[in-house]
C-alpha cells in the first residue's frame, strides 16, 4: 500500500457521523504533518519536539502512509486528536522466509476525544485497507496488552530484557576467529543496513526495518543530543574480513562510580557474530551491568558462561503482535517441523480469516493450504477450533497450540494439538528484537 492509499470509507463515514474528519495527511505540506507530529508526540506523552528534531523527523517519516483524524470544533483544529501510521514491511516467517505486512504504528487519541471510538474506527480502518491491499498481514508492537485482541491481534513473538552481572560473568564459550571494530554510524551506514537486513531474515518475527528506525538508531534524528554523541557502535567482521554483526550500546556511567552497559540494538547474522558481541560486551570494564532489552527468551548466553546466574531475564509476555488477514497466505508462506494434515477451524468475527483451511504439509518442510467451502466435507484430517487471535499465536510457533488448549483458547483432540505441536514448532525461536 502507498503511503497514498485513500482512508478507509466506512470509518470515514464513522467518524464523520461523529463530527471528526478522517484524513489522509499530505506529508508533502510540512506544516500538516508537523502539526501531527506534534499530536503523535503528545498523544505518547512526550516533550514537544526542539525545531531540528521536528525537521528530522518529517524527513525520517515522510514515506510513512500518515492519518489523522481533526475535529474542527477545537481551538486549534489543525492539530488531529488522533494519529495512526503505516508502512510496507515485510516479516520473517522462516528462516530466509518473508511476507509481506502492514505495519502499524503511532495510535493515539488525545486525552480530550478518548473512549468515543476513535481508535476502534481507526484500527478497523487500517486492516481493511491493509486487507484490500492484499496484505496477508497487519503487526504491531503495543504499549498495553489489553488494546488490541478485540481487533484479532495476538502475541506471535515474545522478548526479554537481559541483564548481565558484570563481576560474575566469565567467559566460557569459544574464541571468535574474527575481530571487532568500532565504526562511526554515518561511514558505515550501508554496511550496517546490509547487517540489519540478512540479521532480519535469520529470525521469525523480525521484521524489514522502516528508513525512519534506521535513522533513530544511527543517531540522525537528534545528533546533538548528548544520548547521540554518547552512543558507540561495535561491528564483528568475521576471519575473512566480512561483517556479521554490530551492537549499539552507550555506557551510562556517574563518577566515580561504575556503570552500566545500556544495549540500543544487538544484531546478528549468525551464531558466530552474536557470540562475539556477548563477549565484547560482557567483558566491558568499569561497569557493574550490561542491560540488553528485546532479546530471545532463548539466547544462548547462560551458556556461554561460566555461572548462568550471572544472566538474568525478565520477561516481557509479548512484543510482536500479528493480525491474520489472509489464512491461507500466511500459513503457506512458512516452513514446518514435520510432516502432516490438519484442518484449523477458524472464528474471526471481523470476517477476513473466517471459516476453515487445510494445512497439509510434507517432510521438506512446504505447506499446501486450501479454503475449505461450508459445504465441503472435511475428511479425516484432525480438526482444531481457534480464533484469529489464536491463529497469529501459533503461526510463528511463539507458542504451542498445546499451550492455547491448556488455556481453554484452542479446541481439539489431544492428537490434533500433539501434531499441531509438531508441524508450528520453529526452527529459531521467534523475535522481534526492536520497537516500531
Ligand atoms: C501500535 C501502537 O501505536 S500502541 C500505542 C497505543 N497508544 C497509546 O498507548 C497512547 C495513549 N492512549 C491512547 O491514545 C488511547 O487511550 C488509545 C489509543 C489506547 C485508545 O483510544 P480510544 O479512542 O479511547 O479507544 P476507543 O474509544 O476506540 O476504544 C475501543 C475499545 O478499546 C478499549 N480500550 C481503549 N483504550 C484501552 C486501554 N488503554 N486498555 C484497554 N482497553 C482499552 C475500549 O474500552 C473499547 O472497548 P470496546 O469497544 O471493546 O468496548
Amino acid at each position: 500500500m502507498t503511503s497514498h492509499a485513500p482512508a478507509d470509507p466506512v470509518s470515514t463515514a464513522t467518524l464523520a457521523a461523529k463530527g471528526l474528519r478522517y484524513e489522509l495527511v499530505d506529508t508533502a505540506d510540512r506544516a500538516a504533518h508537523g502539526r501531527w507530529i506534534d499530536a503523535d508526540l503528545r498523544g505518547f506523552h512526550r516533550a514537544r519536539p526542539e525545531e531540528a528534531k521536528r525537521e528530522a523527523l518529517l524527513d525520517a517519516h515522510g514515506a510513512d502512509r500518515t492519518i489523522g483524524v481533526y475535529d474542527d470544533t477545537i481551538i486549534d483544529p489543525a492539530t488531529p486528536i488522533a494519529t495512526v501510521s503505516g508502512w510496507t514491511s515485510e516479516l520473517t516467517m522462516s528462516p530466509d522466509r518473508t511476507l509481506p505486512a502492514w505495519a502499524i504504528s503511532s495510535v493515539t487519541v488525545s486525552p480530550t476525544h478518548r473512549r468515543r471510538g476513535v481508535a476502534r474506527a481507526m484500527l478497523e480502518g487500517e486492516l481493511r485497507a491493509a486487507h484490500a491491499a492484499g496484505f496477508p498481514l497487519a503487526m504491531l508492537t503495543v504499549t498495553e496488552a489489553t488494546i488490541y485482541g478485540r481487533y484479532g491481534f495476538a502475541p506471535a513473538a515474545q522478548a526479554s530484557t537481559i541483564t548481565v552481572d558484570r563481576a560474575a560473568a566469565r567467559w566460557n564459550g569459544p574464541e571468535a576467529p574474527g575481530r571487532i571494530h568500532f565504526v562511526e554510524p554515518g561511514d558505515a551506514d550501508a554496511t550496517l543496513r546490509d547487517v540489519t537486513t540478512r540479521a532480519t531474515r535469520r529470525t521469525p518475527g523480525e521484521a524489514a526495518r522502516a528508513e525512519a528506525d534506521h535513522r533513530h538508531l544511527f543517531g540522525r534524528i537528534e545528533p546533538a543530543g548528548e544520548e547521540a554523541r554518547a552512543t558507540r557502535v561495535a561491528r564483528y567482521d568475521d576471519a575473512q574480513g566480512r561483517p556479521r554483526g554490530f551492537v549499539v550500546y552507550r555506557v551510562v556511567r556517574t563518577p566515580p562510580k561504575r556503570g552500566s552497559v545500556e544495549v540500543d540494538r544487538f544484531v546478528a547474522v549468525d551464531d558466530e557474530s552474536e557470540r562475539a558481541l556477548w563477549r565484547f560486551l560482557v567483558e566491558q570494564d568499569f561497569v557493574e551491568r550490561i542491560v540488553v532489552p528485546l532479546r530471545s527468551i532463548d539466547d544462548p548466553l547462560p551458556w556461554l558462561l561460566a555461572d548462568p546466574r550471572a544472566v538474568s531475564f525478565a520477561s516481557h509476555v509479548d512484543h510482536l503482535w500479528v493480525r491474520v488477514l489472509d489464512a491461507p497466505r500466511a500459513l503457506s508462506s512458512r516452513r514446518y517441523s514435520a510432516a502432516g494434515a490438519l484442518v484449523l477451524d477458524v472464528e474471526d468475527p471481523a470476517g477476513f480469516v473466517d471459516g476453515a483451511v487445510r494445512l497439509e504439509t510434507d517432510a521438506t518442510g512446504d505447506a499446501t493450504v486450501e479454503r475449505l467451502g461450508d459445504a465441503m466435507v472435511i475428511g479425516d484430517a484432525p480438526r482444531l477450533v481457534l480464533g484469529a487471535p489464536e491463529l497469529a499465536s501459533i503461526l510463528l510457533g511463539g507458542v504451542r497450540a498445546s499451550v492455547l488448549a491448556a488455556a481453554g483458547r484452542i479446541d481439539g483432540s489431544p492428537e490434533a494439538l500433539a501434531l499441531a505441536d509438531r508441524m508450528f514448532a520453529a526452527e529459531r525461536t521467534p523475535l522481534l528484537s526492536f520497537w516500531f
